[in-house]
């Protein structure tokens, strides 16, 4: 897979955020702005769909050419060791959201202003995003970013990430069909 990893200075929020270029992004470019969750990302953690996504993204962006911006928001923000107390207070019975509440952060904490520096960096001012995530898609708007289209994000569901993935329809729009699936 041709691909080039793009590193930034002076982003926002200060962290190390990382561009991979995919493809030959000619015309408008796919970009998918991925949270890190080294859970599901590395260790193929079935709590989440985080890295069955990450894998469909990469492979789509690399066939029409674009950009995966991989942001170190480990656990919507709030960082590694949080999300794991926040994963203990879920098996107690809350849910993704309201355990972070519990731990006395906000539901999601994530800003995109550094994704959207990376963009206008890049030249990736009018894209095509892929996403489920309403709240990502209007901040990129509202960070100065074109969305010609929004396109959903296939969701992997399974029996033990129903409950994470439901959480995100109903508490925050995102658009994830459950019809049908383990009640
Ligand atoms: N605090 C917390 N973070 C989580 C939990 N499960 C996954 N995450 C983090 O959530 C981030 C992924 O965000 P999601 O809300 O799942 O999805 P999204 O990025 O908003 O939406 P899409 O663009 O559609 O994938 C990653 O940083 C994960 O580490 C959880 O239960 N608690
Ligand atoms: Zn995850």
């Amino acid at each position: 897979m041709q691909s080039e990893l793009i590193t930034f200075h002076g982003l926002a929020d200060g962290q190390e955020h990382l561009a991979v270029r995919l493809g030959e992004p000619t015309g408008i470019p796919l970009v998918r702005v991925h949270s890190e969750c080294l859970t599901g990302d590395v260790l193929g953690s079935r709590r989440c769909d985080c890295g069955p996504q990450l894998t469909d993204a990469l492979a789509m962006i690399h066939e029409r050419g674009g950009y995966l911006l991989y942001m170190r928001q480990e656990g919507r923000g709030i960082g590694l060791y949080n999300k794991l107390d926040a994963y203990q207070l879920q098996d107690d019975g809350h849910d993704t959201y309201a355990a972070n509440l519990q731990l006395g952060r906000a539901a999601d904490e994530r800003d995109y202003t550094a994704a959207a520096q990376i963009l206008h960096c890049l030249g990736a001012v009018e894209i095509d995003l892929l996403t489920n995530n309403p709240d990502k898609a209007e901040q990129l708007r509202r960070y100065g970013i074109r969305l010609r289209k929004v396109l959903p994000t296939v969701a992997h569901v399974n029996p033990d990430n129903y409950r994470y993935l439901a959480a995100k329809a109903t508490e925050t729009r995102h658009t994830i069909d459950l019809e049908g699936m383990f009640p």
